[in-house]
């Protein structure tokens, strides 16, 4: 069997998972922060594993995330059914544009603003960690840090369960590569008016660390 690949954001994120492991065929990789530079490292890892003739079966972006807390609480794990690009398209009086709203011919648009989770790899997952919270993920690259925006996302997004800076630029190299793809956190903080000390990163890689077991 061929390797799965896990990327995190960053090495804290990656020793987590690596300790929920038992030597089985999963490489974990912290691949950096935010959209551009994990999808960026993402698409080299994958092209360097099938120039190698050892392609990747799947792809998953774990790690940490902001919660809605009407869904989840801190520690839970989270399985993305799809990673949403939350910011990107166009601000206007009227509130924000997605970019598959703005008049954009679709074959500049790439995978579109969604891209759903590997429905086998989703469904593997969902039996190996039945606790997990399925829904989608959002990505942004700015923190939501104010009661505003916290009620804006929500509105635009009402099944979000959750928000984090990778798993939508992982979506996208995986796509591109023709690679499963799925998005697994778990919960640090609620999302809302910023207050750092209120993060439970603790907590959060301790639940990394049980959930990686399904990854097995
Ligand atoms: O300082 C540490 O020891 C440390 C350990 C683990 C993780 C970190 C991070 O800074 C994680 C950044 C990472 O977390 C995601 N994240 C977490 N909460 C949110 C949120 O509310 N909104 C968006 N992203 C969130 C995100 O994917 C970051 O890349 C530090």
């Amino acid at each position: 069997m061929t390797d799965l690949l896990v990327v995190t954001a960053v090495p804290a994120e990656a020793e987590a998972v690596q300790a929920g492991l038992d030597g089985s065929t999963v490489v974990v990789v912290p691949v950096g922060v935010g959209p551009a530079v994990a999808g960026a490292a993402t698409a080299r890892l994958l092209a360097f594993a099938e120039a190698a003739g050892r392609p990747y079966r799947g792809v998953v972006s774990a790690g940490v995330a902001g919660g809605f807390a009407d869904r989840v609480a801190v520690g839970d794990a989270v399985l993305g059914n799809r990673s949403v690009a939350a910011d990107l398209g166009a601000e206007s009086p009227e509130g924000f544009i997605p970019i598959d709203e703005l008049g954009m011919p679709p074959e500049l648009l790439g995978c579109g603003p969604t891209v759903p989770a590997d429905a086998e790899l989703l469904a593997t997952l969902r039996t190996a960690l039945p606790s997990a919270t399925v829904g989608p993920v959002l990505t942004v690259n700015t923190v939501t840090g104010t009661a505003a925006s916290t009620e804006a996302l929500r509105r635009r997004h009402p099944d979000a369960v959750a928000e984090a800076m990778e798993g939508y630029g992982v979506a996208v190299a995986a796509r591109h590569a023709g690679v499963p793809f799925v998005e697994l956190r778990t919960i640090s903080n609620p999302i809302g008016p910023r207050d750092r000390d209120a993060w439970r990163l603790g907590d959060a890689l301790a639940a990394l660390t049980t959930a990686a077991v399904a990854l097995r």
